[in-house]
């Protein structure tokens, strides 16, 4: 049977809890918004296939939690990641103050040629507002990051933010295509996953200093 995609790539959503993470990816691969807000325990993914520039990608989603206590287990995903989102909450200060903090733990964790964007959710909620835009644009800017504001609520920017970061993804890993030519079975379920993952035991690079 012919395979239904091209290439597999891993994405990460990060940022802390609340801001709206698991809504952006059900948002993206569901096409709804649950406005309740349930922690995500550990991690959690979702597939969705995209076309790019002729290429079937399907990308497989991570959903990390936010919460502190869970970061031991979600770091050790990301050196797994093809492209990261920062996301912060566009009414919550400190959760775009944190950024720098998710931002250096990618920098000791994630693989050096990951692909990252910033993103500014909940930028349907105006007037709770706490975040301007070009504070989101200068902290992008000054990452060399692309940027978006989105808001899983009213679905704008959802489509835009996720396939700009899996077509740089895509275009970063084009030399070894090869390798991500991978013919998992969209049947698998998380714990196959989980078991997969665990499986794997990646080569260390020397040069990072991550005990994850
Ligand atoms: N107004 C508005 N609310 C949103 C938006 N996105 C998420 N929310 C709400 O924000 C709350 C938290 O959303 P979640 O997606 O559960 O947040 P999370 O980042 O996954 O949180 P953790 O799993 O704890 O890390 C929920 O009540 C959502 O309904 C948005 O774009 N606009």
């Amino acid at each position: 049977m012919a395979k239904e995609y091209d290439v597999l790539l891993r994405l990460m959503l990060l940022g802390d809890s609340g801001v709206g993470k698991t809504c952006l990816l059900w948002r993206f691969t569901d096409g709804d918004f649950h406005p309740s807000h349930i922690s995500t325990i550990g991690i959690d993914f979702k597939m969705k296939t995209l076309d790019i520039d002729g290429t079937r990608v399907r990308v497989q989603i991570w959903d990390t939690a936010g919460q502190e206590r869970y970061q031991t287990v979600t770091k050790q995903y990301y050196r797994r990641a093809q492209g990261i989102l920062l996301v912060y909450d566009v009414t919550n200060e400190h959760s775009f103050q944190h950024i720098v903090k998710w931002a250096s733990d990618v920098d000791e964790c994630a693989p050096e040629q990951v692909m990252r964007i910033l993103v500014g959710n909940k930028c349907d909620e105006e007037e709770r507002r706490r975040v301007t835009t070009e504070q989101g644009d200068k902290l992008a800017k000054s990452y060399g990051m692309d940027f978006f504001e989105t808001s899983a609520f009213s679905n704008h920017n959802i489509k835009e933010s996720f396939s700009r970061l899996t077509e740089m993804a895509l275009h970063a890993n084009r030399k070894k295509l090869d390798g991500l030519w991978l013919s998992i079975n969209d049947d698998l379920s998380t714990e196959d996953l989980l078991q997969e993952e665990a499986d794997q035991k990646v080569e260390e690079n020397p040069e990072r200093t991550c005990v994850c």
